[in-house]
């Protein structure tokens, strides 16, 4: 666990959590060493001689004062440490989450990334800001006293360090039988997590399909199944927390029994007896913690490991020396891309020379968004390559290939900000004259007139506030300011309303007036902007030309047009 804990704090915090732990273990041995004193100090007390006792009580009280003192500077630079790197892990994590390919958030890891970033990742740092003192002072104070013991008397020192091992095996045996336990209780505890924020964001399906007063089971069945691996990983712990107390009974069971039969044997002094049992009870407080300290430890072990998981991920490799790409073309050359078993592309060759523009259509599940996707490289493909300007879009770097493409994608996302904050996103360093140039081609000023407060109206949460085509708007006029030479559309399916249809569609038309583009096109008219389409059906490439050309082979194109056109009326497409 430690490897892991110094593997997901990295480097850079390594080091202060090395010096913290150094920090607590010298205050659990100064903690030991006091209780040390009070061997002489019974001994004094009940050895006869009670005025010999003084320099020891002083000393006593120094050893306490000095530990108090070492205790608030190490609890403090354990919760210091801990809230560094609370913070510091909280960057670390959202800089490799940026760094992590597109394609990696499928929608389970929404909800997933979410509660790890918020309860998972706290959790998983209390183990240094409140459990490393608590540990180490468990460990290392019993250690000390059982040194001290055996400098007194070996036999009852040796027989006190018997202890360790068997405390160690209780643990060890404890963590093993808890494992499954703990693992499925972690796995049901964010699953509930999930479900939870899906039935939060699923509220206007639930009610628009009247159920409102219906339960949504699937969350019920996950908080279901919490409360059963809660119970289950409960009673896993009661044999654990039960052999630690007997263990250390036990221990101590067989030192009173042998030191009885050392004083009873002349060997050893009754005050010294008194004195090392009173130290074997000093032990007795913090072996007992271990329990309960670790059933946290595998909480937080479990959340670690999420963590860890999600750190080791690796961002897609970046080209040791980045090719530029030559000109705005795109080019497929036998791609084939899987999603795990699934073959999605398979073994797609296609070429958009520079200004050209390439309709992709094709049945629900073809493949289309994803051929987009590789484009931009939010995949690696299988086989073959995806190429920009000729170069591979691998040898490209990620900030050279992104800043050639512009995406207008079907979920527009907004962030919580003003309209022009989210069209500026296209390009941070664009001057104000841009930024509305932009929003005026995409029609978006029409947009910003209505709205309370004009540009500086706040688009809500996701972009809420806005309507969907408006927020596709927001989208083109991001895209326009880009001003990429290569643009990716992937078409609205839905219906917008006739105003906004007519404005995205004059926007797109001037999004795409002389760049290089690849769309994915659900409409007739949108595919008669293409120079050519391709007609993609299970990830391959069944039919390709122009639109009159399909449409006169009579093949699938034309078929699929035939279809979906009828009984729809004409005039919608
Ligand atoms: N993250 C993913 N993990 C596994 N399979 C996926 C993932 N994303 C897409 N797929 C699968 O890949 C296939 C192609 O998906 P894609 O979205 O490219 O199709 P599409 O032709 O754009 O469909 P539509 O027109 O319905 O949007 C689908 O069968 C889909 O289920």
């Amino acid at each position: 666990m430690i490897s892991m804990l110094f593997r997901v704090l990295g480097p850079r915090y390594a080091r202060p959590v090395r010096r913290t732990v150094a920090l607590m273990t010298a205050t659990a041995v100064v903690e030991g060493l006091s209780y040390a004193l009070l061997v002489p100090i019974l001994r004094a007390l009940f050895g006869g001689a009670p005025g010999d006792a003084r320099p020891w009580l002083i000393a006593f009280g120094a050893a306490v004062a000095v530990y108090g003192a070492l205790r608030y500077v190490s609890d403090l630079s354990g919760f210091r440490v801990g809230t560094t790197l609370l913070h510091g892990m909280y960057h670390r994590l959202g800089d490799h989450l940026a760094r992590l390919p597109v394609g990696w958030y499928g929608p389970r890891r929404v909800g997933e990334v979410s509660v790890l970033a918020g309860r998972g990742l706290l959790q998983a740092m209390s183990v240094i800001a409140h459990l490393l003192a608590p540990l180490v002072s468990a460990c290392a104070t019993p250690l000390t006293i059982v040194a001290v013991m055996i400098g007194f008397d070996w036999r009852m020192g040796l027989a006190a360090l018997l202890a360790a091992p068997a405390v160690a095996a209780v643990q060890v045996g404890t963590g093993r039988a808890m494992a499954a336990a703990d693992a499925e209780r972690a796995d049901r505890d964010h699953e509930a997590a999930a479900r939870v924020v899906e039935y939060l964001r699923a509220q206007p399906v639930l009610r628009a399909g009247g159920r409102t007063a219906e339960r949504f089971g699937m969350l019920d069945d996950a908080l279901r199944g919490l409360q059963r691996a809660s119970r289950r990983s409960t009673l896993a712990a009661l044999p654990g927390v039960l052999g630690l107390t007997l263990t250390v009974q036990a221990v101590f069971t067989a030192l009173l029994a042998l030191g009885a039969y050392l004083a009873l044997g002349g060997d050893i002094g009754t005050a010294d007896v008194l004195a090392l049992l009173v130290l074997a009870a000093r032990c007795a407080d913090p072996l007992l913690s271990l329990s309960e300290l670790g059933g946290r430890l595998r909480g937080a072990r479990a959340e670690l490991a999420r963590l860890d998981a999600v750190l080791r991920t690796e961002p897609l490799p970046e080209p040791r020396e980045p090719v530029r790409p030559a000109h705005g073309g795109v080019e497929f050359a036998s791609v084939t891309f899987r999603h795990g078993d699934r073959t999605v592309i398979d073994g797609a060759s296609l070429s958009v020379p520079e200004g050209r523009r390439l309709a992709v259509v094709g049945p629900s599940g073809a493949g289309k968004s994803t051929l987009l996707h590789l484009i931009a490289r939010f995949y690696d493909v299988d086989a073959g390559a995806v190429r920009v300007g000729g170069a591979d879009v691998r040898d490209i770097g990620t900030e050279e290939l992104m800043a050639r493409i512009a995406v207008v994608f079907q979920d527009v996302h907004l962030f919580d900000g003003t309209i022009e904050e989210n069209v500026r996103l296209g390009r941070p360093d664009a001057s104000d004259a841009e930024v509305r140039a932009a929003a005026g081609a995409a029609r978006l000023d029409e947009v910003v007139e209505r709205l309370p407060g004009g540009w500086a109206a706040n688009v809500g949460e996701g972009g809420e506030l806005l309507s969907g085509g408006e927020r596709q708007r927001v989208s083109i006029a991001r895209a326009l300011l880009k001003d990429a030479p290569i643009v990716l559309l992937d078409e609205v399916t839905s219906a917008l309303d006739p105003v906004n249809e007519a404005a995205v569609h004059d926007g797109i038309e001037r999004l795409v007036a002389g760049r290089t583009v690849v769309m994915v096109a659900h409409r007739m008219r949108t595919v008669r902007r293409a120079d050519r389409v391709v007609f993609l059906d299970g990830g391959r490439i069944v039919e390709e030309g122009s639109h009159d050309e399909l449409l006169r082979r009579g093949g699938r194109y034309a078929g699929f047009w035939a279809l979906s056109t009828d009984p729809a009326p004409t005039g919608a497409l």
